[in-house]
């Protein structure tokens, strides 16, 4: 395989040195005061990963105040797929600024937002009629499908699954399996929201996708019943519950199921979406079709944008007026993801996630070889994680994990964490970085292993 170096000028962001340089520690002295300040002045409920006052980013760094340059492989969870600054989304941005900021698509439409939704429903899976609504947040794209699949079928459950991940809004926490530090405190939650067993190869005493999916079916049947539910919702790999890829055959059978008893089937592709998984959608990979998808993150390579895409019919069921927001699918959010998408169709980066997919898994399944602490490693293309356990009893082992991420981070790799337990590291670079970089920062974490 030859080694794809871009430079930073060619598809991601400015003209950045793609390199790891540490000129003081991490955090150095200007992002100490911007971390001090950030105490003084932000709620303490808004956390971070790594202390740094970011002053620049493009193909696969970031660049602090203090003139550290970092290996990005977070893509700030998963949204720079295109790269920061991607040139295109810039140019295509600051055209849209010299137009107009802002008319609320709702009170004064404009092309962009059509222009939006007119891709997405020729890029999503399926061939049959779809329409397009969009929001700002994936929550909030969670929130309006939900809404959409409840007014077309005149029923009122939802199921999502162990692990789920689908927001912080109130309805989406419902949705959303993990308590800490998502829920806790911030009841009540939404009626109406029922949970089901996932297919989890690595801790589910290897089930079958069709066992897993039997399983599930079951729950649901008894717990809920099918004239009472009115869609199921699911990642189709999970992201902040692990980046659990679910065996083959669950999702098919799901749909299946859901197709068969008038139940709408979301696919959650908020994180999965955009050429992450090295395919346009993950859905994809399982030859599935959702009659709604949801998309956000790496739709406009940093601009705020949601989407929920959908059958037309279902989409349609909402009466006038009935979505919508004030800044829902802004102009400049559009210009962005026109130009984003743009960017992954003329700039290789399907392929280049498959490319990167490999090294990540080649990698890593070489480290899990040497080092049982590695229970498994899994996920598609640039969408990869380890799980780390203690290797006597396979129970998680959190307190490692946030070892070897501490080690990234003083390092100058920023690596992100997730898993009910914890005990999850996810890689999500930029399909902009460079092979050297990206192998550079799986060393880093290598030695953090090493030396945990
Ligand atoms: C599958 C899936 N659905 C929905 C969402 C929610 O998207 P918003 O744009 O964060 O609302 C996500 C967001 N995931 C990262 C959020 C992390 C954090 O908030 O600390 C997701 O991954």
């Amino acid at each position: 395989m030859t080694i794809v170096e871009p430079t930073a000028t060619t598809v991601g962001g400015p003209a950045l040195p793609q390199e790891r340089r540490l000129v003081t520690s991490i955090p150095g002295p200007r992002s100490q005061e911007l971390i001090a300040r950030k105490a003084q002045a932000v709620a303490k409920g808004v956390g971070h990963t790594i202390p740094v006052s970011v002053v620049a980013a493009g193909g696969g760094v970031i660049v602090d105040a203090d003139g550290n340059s970092i290996i990005d492989l977070g893509s700030g969870i998963a949204v720079t797929g295109v790269g920061n600054s991607n040139p295109r989304v810039v140019d295509a941005v600051k055209a849209q600024l010299d137009a107009f900021t802002h008319t609320c698509f709702t009170v004064a439409p404009y092309d962009g937002y059509v222009a939006v939704a007119e891709k997405l429903n020729e890029l999503t899976p399926g061939g049959h009629e779809k329409r397009s609504a969009l929001f700002n947040s994936g929550a909030e794209a969670v929130e309006n499908a939900i809404k959409v699949a409840r007014h077309h079928t005149k029923k009122m459950a939802v199921v999502a699954f162990d692990h789920a991940y689908h927001g912080r809004t109130n309805l989406t926490m419902g949705l959303t399996a993990k308590n800490i530090p998502y829920k806790n405190g911030f009841g009540p939650f939404a009626p109406e929201v029922y949970r089901a067993p996932l297919s989890y190869p690595f801790r589910d005493g290897g089930l079958s996708g069709a066992e897993a999916a039997a399983r599930a079916i079951t729950q649901i049947e008894k717990q809920v019943g099918a004239e009472n539910l009115a869609a199921i919702i699911i990642e189709p790999i999970q992201g902040e519950g692990g980046f659990i890829v679910p065996a083959p055959g669950f999702l098919p059978a799901l749909v299946a199921w859901a197709n068969a008893n008038d139940v709408v089937f979301i696919a959650d592709e908020v994180q999965t979406g955009f050429a992450r998984t090295g395919a346009w959608f993950a859905s994809e990979h399982e030859d599935i079709v959702p009659d709604i998808i949801v998309t956000a993150k790496g739709i406009a390579g940093g601009l705020p944008l949601s989407a929920v895409t959908g059958r037309a019919e279902i989409m349609d069921s909402a009466m006038a007026g009935g979505l919508g927001g004030t800044y829902a699918g802004s102009p400049l959010a559009c210009a962005a993801a026109l130009a984003a998408i743009e960017s992954y169709e003329e700039d290789g980066l399907i392929e280049r996630a498959k490319e990167i997919g490999s090294v990540l898994i080649g990698r890593l399944n070489a480290l899990r070889t040497a080092d049982p602490r590695i229970g498994d490693v899994r996920g598609r293309g640039a969408m990869v994680a380890v799980e780390l356990v203690d290797p006597a009893t396979g129970a998680p082992d959190a307190a490692l994990t946030a070892k070897v991420a501490a080690h990234a981070h003083a390092n100058g790799v920023l690596v992100l964490t997730c898993g009910t337990y914890g005990n999850v590291i996810r890689f999500l670079p930029p399909l902009t970085i460079g092979d050297e970089l990206l192998i550079e920062g799986l060393e880093v974490v290598a030695e953090g292993l090493r030396n945990a």
